[in-house]
């Protein structure tokens, strides 16, 4: 194994490409950046000198939407509409998941994020004690939520108000400052306004954060004026969901008026446009609202079952193609803006730090091969990035200043391919079993 890799201290990279100058970056032990410049080298005694010619330094990636585990599920349901793909297929075989399934896919997708340049997630789904062990093993950092489904039963509202406090309480006792808790409410047809209100409540007790899934399809805005007489952003406002520690997934059939409710709230919209092309949910998020609204716009992959990867370098690229295509702007959502998306939005709406590359900044540093086919010619680094490259460019990833993967060596890859290839087909084999 590379000994970059398994090597921990104090950190320089040496001669590295940030924004067109060549600099050194120093990471001191804690992980945090001390120095950018030609005199960096001189504020720390390196323990680890990473060779920085040929790569271009970016902040490390965010992905504000997954279901990580659901990494299991790539490829098992695909080209349907979503109620039938969610009803018919994913939540039945997700009534088979177990806490080792969650761990091994958790791990696997950790594997994939950093493969391409991701260093945090806001992950909602089951099982999230074990996807807490998987972030831990592997060096990420995560803000995990339980998906609260009540389905408007009381029963089962008390059993998922038990497994948020439980997580809750499992992520404060784990104190690891990489590993956050949220409260996750699925979203307004799967959550009822008890239900809601209660996730409201108790993440404002616990000064803690909500994931919600928000206007996705015309199906959940119209059936939620049918039975609520109100919009869904209005629901949730309602219930009092929207904060500034609320981060919305989807958010395409807002309107105008819900963008700017959003902007006031201080709520992130996530956008997920991979996800939202495949299910064909036909509206895509109207950003230009939300920017006019100033609001907090970040960038996710949604499940490995509806995107179906986690290549969040790709997602910028379906960002920026998918506004300027549905909103018939070519100017809309240029290179810039999809990596602002994709970093400093992101750890915005996690709280992360600035997520850029900055003195003071945790070293969440991500090195780019400036000699890749994708980079030549290399006439603007934002371009490239964004339009021409996807994950296979990203060689070195740093989180907290500890290098998780360098020269896309990552320890233990194998492994976790082979398990989690193991937990997807076992899990699919109990669902036959026992249909
Ligand atoms: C947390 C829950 O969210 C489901 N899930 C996964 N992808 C989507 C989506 N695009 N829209 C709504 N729910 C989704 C997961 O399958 C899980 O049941
Ligand atoms: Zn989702």
């Amino acid at each position: 194994m590379n000994e970059i890799i398994t090597a921990r201290g104090s950190l320089l990279i040496a001669g590295v490409t940030i924004d067109g100058a060549t600099v050194d970056i120093a990471v001191d032990e804690k992980g945090t950046i001390a120095a950018i410049g030609k005199d960096a080298k001189k504020t720390i005694d390196a323990d680890i000198v990473i060779d920085g010619s040929d790569r271009i330094a970016v902040p490390g990636l965010v992905n504000t939407h997954t279901h990580a585990a659901m990494s299991l599920l790539r490829g098992y349901a695909d080209d349907m509409i979503l109620q039938d793909w969610l009803s018919q297929k994913i939540w039945p075989l997700e009534a088979h998941l177990t806490g080792d399934d969650v761990y091994a896919g958790t791990r696997f997708a950790c594997l994939e994020m950093i493969k391409s340049g991701t260093v945090a997630f806001n992950d909602m789904y089951f099982f999230m004690d074990r996807a807490a062990a998987a972030v831990d093993d592997m060096g990420m950092r995560a803000t995990l939520a339980y998906g609260f489904i009540d389905l408007g039963m009381e029963e089962k509202r008390e059993a998922e108000i038990k497994a948020t406090e439980t997580l809750v309480a499992h992520v404060r006792s784990l104190d690891n400052p990489r590993i956050r808790v949220a409260v996750g409410p699925h979203s307004v047809y799967t959550v009822s306004p008890e239900g809601l209100r209660w996730c409201a409540e108790y993440a404002a007790e616990q000064e803690i954060g909500i994931h919600v899934h928000l206007s996705e399809t015309e199906k959940e805005v119209v059936d939620c004026v049918a039975r609520f007489g109100k919009r869904p952003a209005y629901l949730l406002d309602d219930c009092g969901c929207l904060t500034p520690r609320t981060v919305a997934a989807h958010c395409c059939w807002l309107d105008e008026a819900e963008c700017r409710l959003l902007a006031e709230r201080g709520v992130t919209a996530s956008h997920n446009p991979a996800s939202n092309m495949k299910l064909a949910v036909n509206r895509a998020m109207p950003y230009h609202w939300l920017k006019a609204a100033g609001a907090n716009v970040s960038l996710g992959t949604d499940g490995c079952s509806s995107n179906n990867n986690l290549d969040l370098m790709e997602e910028m690229k379906f960002a920026a193609l998918l506004q300027k295509f549905a909103w018939n702007s070519p100017t809309l959502l240029p290179a810039g803006e999809a990596i602002e998306m994709a970093t400093a939005a992101g750890a915005r709406a996690l709280g992360t730090g600035p997520g850029t590359l900055t003195v003071g900044a945790p070293a969440d540093i991500v090195l780019l091969d400036a000699r890749a086919v994708c980079n030549t010619p290399l006439f603007h680094a934002d371009s490239n990035a964004v339009y021409a490259c996807n994950g296979g460019a990203v060689m070195t990833v740093l989180c907290q200043g500890r290098v998780l993967m360098h020269e896309r060596e990552v320890p233990g890859e194998e492994e976790i391919v082979r398990e989690a290839a193991a937990a997807a087909r076992s899990l699919v084999d109990r669902a036959q079993d026992s249909s």
